[in-house]
């Protein structure tokens, strides 16, 4: 469960004055996510009617400093018919206030409610519609004005690494110690450039969309979203969507309507389908990563559920097999 800050009903009513969005109803802590705090928030309006919205307080891994980068994001892609939350702004206009909390001060956000819900078992139909969805982000955010650099590239998977230590990586298992010194070499050493960058997500995991049938109704948590390449946010798709849910076995059904829903809408070129499996292997790379540093560092008293590195470091070895090469094929 992420709910890193506990607030009181008082706390939570001060924390909502100044948007004037009517009476607070209730505030529930959410279970779901790793890197905030989240409530669903209930108000009731004047005339009686009930409104929801989620509250983020911004815990870790977020600078403050680029929370307008992905709220106005949000914003401009909301304008363009994407299905993500609106941002609510205060009744100065913010979109973001810094509040004292009991664990030092936080910067929180009040974002659209969507409705939809998170799958643990995604068809392919379900799979292209989100592929579809990628790509459609991608075509607009094209003109987005703000830049962000990707701050869970490559050199911070090299950092994570080296923060976490060969034993520390061992304690968790020695074949994760072993995968890293092997392949985050070649990874930095073969990394592709010259493919075409954009606004990309970087975290589009089944959790990180919300769905009605086959109908894509919220893609959320863009707290990772940075200017990088294109095809590596679809690799990123990709290897949190086309493995069933223990990690170990590849979806081939999931994969192939996935890569079509994204190429029902933006063409990938040469260049970017053949640089995929390697893509791949670095969103592999980059999730056994920050899941092995959590695992190491998680506060003993934070209501959050650890993530387990292996089954990205699996994914990893799966991609790097010339075995597999057919995966992304056209
Ligand atoms: N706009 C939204 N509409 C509906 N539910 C949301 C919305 N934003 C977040 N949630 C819920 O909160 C959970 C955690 O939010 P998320 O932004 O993914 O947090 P974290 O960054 O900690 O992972 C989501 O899995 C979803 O259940
Ligand atoms: N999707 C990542 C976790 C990132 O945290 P989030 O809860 O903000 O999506 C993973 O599965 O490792």
């Amino acid at each position: 469960m992420a709910v890193y800050t506990h607030l009181g009903a008082e706390d939570m009513a001060a924390l909502l004055a100044p948007y004037h969005l009517g009476d607070l109803v209730s505030a529930k802590g959410i279970a779901e996510g790793v890197s905030n705090s989240n409530w669903l928030i209930e108000t009731a309006r004047p005339a009686g009617e009930t409104a929801r919205f989620i509250l983020t307080m911004y815990e870790f891994r977020i600078e403050i400093a680029d929370l307008p980068y992905f709220l106005g994001l949000l914003d401009h892609l909301a304008a363009k018919g994407c299905p993500v939350p609106r941002s609510i702004h205060d009744d100065a206009g913010n979109l973001y206030r810094v509040v004292d909390t009991a664990r030092g001060e936080r910067a929180l956000a009040l974002i659209e409610f969507l409705p939809g819900v998170s799958l643990g078992d995604p068809t392919p139909g379900q799979a292209r519609a989100v592929g579809a969805a990628l790509a459609t982000l991608h075509g607009a955010a094209a003109d987005y004005p703000a830049t962000r650099a990707n701050g869970m590239g490559l050199a911070e998977w090299q950092r994570l690494a080296q923060e976490c230590g060969a034993d520390g990586l061992a304690s968790i298992a020695p074949a994760l110690a072993e995968m890293v010194a092997e392949h985050l070499p070649r990874l930095a050493a073969q990394w592709p450039t010259g493919l075409q960058t954009g606004v990309i997500h970087a975290d589009l995991f089944p959790d990180n969309v919300l769905m009605q049938g086959e109908t894509v109704t919220g893609l959320i948590d863009f707290y990772f979203a940075c200017n990088d390449i294109l095809a590596y946010d679809l690799a990123v798709t990709h290897a949190a969507w086309c493995f069933d849910a223990s990690g170990e076995a590849f979806r081939p059904d999931l994969s192939a309507a996935l890569l079509q829903g994204y190429a029902s809408v933006r063409t990938l070129s040469t260049a970017e389908q053949a640089a995929l499996p390697l893509l791949a292997q670095g969103a592999a790379m980059r999730f056994a990563m920050s899941r092995a540093y959590d695992w190491l560092n998680t506060p003993a008293d934070a209501l959050v559920t650890r993530k387990d590195p292996l089954a990205f470091a699996r994914r990893l070895l799966f991609y790097a097999d010339p075995a597999n090469s057919g995966v992304f094929a056209a």
